[in-house]
């Protein structure tokens, strides 16, 4: 686990794992068989008591935070005698490439559209606004990938500006990990969800970060509820290894696939090889970029071996 900056600790309570999970003890909706089913079908890996003890009552802290919101949208409603138009209850999940952050937002996801009220909840990785390859080598940006500039920051915002503002329907980009591109052909349309969930690697990022920025607006501004999904630097090393050697023998073997030729690697190199994109790329990305907003989000999940969530922060 990586220590939470000393400065901002006394903002936070903080939870040890059995501390958070006796939490759920509250959550009036167990999982039926079915329902674990679907949630192994997010991610083989992860474990469902993992879910028990960490996500549901997790999923519980979140919805109260959604009726705090409607309730604080009912006082603007009778006092203008009129509903005005307005847009989903929006949660970031940020952290390092390969911490989770795909499989956190899924399993909420899926959690939180359990609830009675059965809200409709979208999910939007911000992998989608990453600059199309083709620009990000003209603008020799592609061994600065994941970075902030890497990103059309623009198309993220006005996407954003839409739909908090109620839009009816707008467009998403979507990202192929297997193409390590956008896609031309496809989009993800988003039509008046009572949540989103966005998920990416700098979504915590502020005008703090950017001190010529002057007046303009960060993807934060538009987030209600920030979760910072944690773990020490050699795990997450570590996972991002274990991942590539994972994709070598399995996505990597499509012929589509943009790493197609890692396939042909010997587990040795296939290890080399990420191992150097990691300390090129993703671990100075996580060190100058990602760390440093952690002490932003409203919730810190901190995650040990075998991705076991073993503390929490919740902001005071
Ligand atoms: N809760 C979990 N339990 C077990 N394994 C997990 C869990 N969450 C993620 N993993 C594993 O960790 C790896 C990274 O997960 P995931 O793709 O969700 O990360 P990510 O942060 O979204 O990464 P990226 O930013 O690169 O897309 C995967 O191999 C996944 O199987
Ligand atoms: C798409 C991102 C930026 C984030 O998910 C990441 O997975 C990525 O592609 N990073 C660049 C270096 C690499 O290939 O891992």
């Amino acid at each position: 686990m990586a220590p939470v900056p000393s400065t901002s600790r006394n903002a936070y309570l903080e939870f040890n794992r059995e501390q958070w999970s006796v939490l759920r003890d509250a959550v009036p909706l167990p999982l039926s068989q079915g329902e674990l089913e679907r949630l192994r079908g997010i991610n083989e890996d992860i474990s469902l008591s993992e879910v028990e003890a960490v996500y549901l009552p997790l999923s519980r802290l979140l919805n109260l935070y959604v009726h705090a919101n409607q309730r604080r949208s009912q006082v603007v409603e009778e006092f203008l005698g009129e509903r005005p138009e307005d847009g989903p209850y929006i949660i970031s999940v940020a952290g390092s490439v390969a911490v989770g952050k795909s499989t956190t937002a899924r399993l909420l996801q899926a959690l939180l559209q359990r609830w009675p009220e059965h809200p409709k909840v979208e999910l939007i990785t911000t992998d989608g606004f990453l600059y199309p390859l083709k620009e990000l080598k003209e603008k020799q940006l592609l061994s600065k990938k994941g970075f902030p500039q890497s990103y059309d920051g623009k198309m993220l915002l006005d996407f954003l500006k839409d739909v908090k503002s109620g839009k009816s329907e707008v467009h998403a980009p979507i990202y192929s990990h297997l193409e390590y591109d956008r896609l031309t052909d496809r989009h993800h349309a988003i039509r008046k969800p009572d949540i989103l969930i966005l998920e990416g690697l700098n979504v915590l990022q502020t005008a703090h970060d950017y001190p010529e920025a002057g007046n303009r607006l960060f993807v934060s501004d538009f987030v209600d509820f920030s979760i910072y999904v944690d773990a020490k630097y050699d795990l997450l090393k570590r996972w991002y290894i274990d991942r590539f050697d994972k994709f070598r023998q399995g996505a990597f073997t499509d012929p589509n696939s943009y790493f197609h030729h890692y396939s042909k690697l010997t587990e040795g190199e296939a290890r080399k090889t990420a191992s150097k994109i990691w300390d090129e790329i993703n671990g100075p990305n996580l060190k100058a970029n990602i760390q440093p907003t952690r002490s932003r989000a409203n919730l810190i999940l901190s995650k040990g071996d075998d991705h076991k969530v073993n503390r929490v922060w919740l902001r005071r």
